[in-house]
């Protein structure tokens, strides 16, 4: 029977590619998402006529088996190269290689700000002409996440909490976090989504490294 958190530790892999092979695959991969940005937004704003719609969709299918005809059965994971480039790029947030990732590109700060400037097109609403709620939740889980990481204690978020003070536009954002302290095995990092007006939502998170990846790095300081 398949255990989740085994599953979730095989998916962590280090598969030792040099960073010309990863730079190849991220010039090779990265337009293909963008195209496929593209065309979600372009399925949603379409008013071609109904044998256009067929036509594309057609199309769509046909680039769909190309891709599957020799793909992983599962999700990506997160993989390490030889020197470290690490390659989260199933995430929905700011995976190379996903194309429902707005995407993000999370900058960190000397003094450890996480911070990213990005545009939400009109595949992110949720009220009419603004983003979606769950989508500033998905976007502040990565950039305080990150900044955990950043802060030298990554882990999986325990609790996220946000207030959601004035509604967010789509178009074009920023956001930022801030790591404000440990206790204990819980990083808190605080940050918000802002728009040229000012911030639109706070949160607040909690991350934790598993029990499982403590243990194992524990047990590889000891040994
Ligand atoms: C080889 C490398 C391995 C790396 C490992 C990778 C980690 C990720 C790294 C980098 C990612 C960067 C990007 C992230 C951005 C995206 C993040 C997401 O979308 S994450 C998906 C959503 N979150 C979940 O699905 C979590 C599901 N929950 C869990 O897995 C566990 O419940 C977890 C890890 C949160 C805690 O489990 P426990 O077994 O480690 O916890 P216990 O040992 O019982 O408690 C430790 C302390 O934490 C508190 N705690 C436990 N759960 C809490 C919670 N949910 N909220 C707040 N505090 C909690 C406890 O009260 C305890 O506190 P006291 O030490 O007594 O003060």
């Amino acid at each position: 029977m398949s255990d989740p958190i085994t599953d979730q530790r095989l998916l962590y892999i280090h598969d030792q590619l040099s960073d010309e092979d990863i730079q190849r695959e991220v010039d090779l991969y990265g337009p293909l998402t963008d195209s496929v940005r593209q065309l979600i937004a372009a399925t949603l704003q379409t008013e071609v006529g109904e044998p256009d719609v067929r036509r594309a969709k057609a199309l769509v299918e046909e680039a769909a088996a190309i891709l599957q005809e020799r793909a992983i059965p599962g999700p990506y994971g997160v993989r390490w190269g030889a020197s470290g480039w690490k390659r989260g790029w199933g995430n929905a947030a700011d995976g190379v290689r996903n194309a429902v990732a707005p995407p993000l590109t999370i900058q960190t700060d000397p003094d450890g700000r996480t911070w990213t400037d990005f545009h939400l097109g009109p595949q992110y609403e949720g009220p009419a002409g603004l983003t979606h709620g769950g989508v500033s939740a998905l976007i502040l889980d990565q950039v305080l996440g990150d900044c955990a990481v950043a802060a030298g204690s990554p882990g999986m978020t325990g609790t996220l909490t946000l207030r959601y003070r004035k509604p967010t536009p789509l178009g074009d954002l920023h956001a930022e976090a801030r790591f404000d302290r440990m206790d204990g095995v819980k990083a808190i990092v605080k940050g918000h989504i802002a728009d040229a007006a000012g911030i639109c939502v706070e949160a607040e998170g909690i991350f934790i490294l598993p029990r499982w990846a403590r243990e194992a790095a524990a047990a590889s300081t000891a040994g």
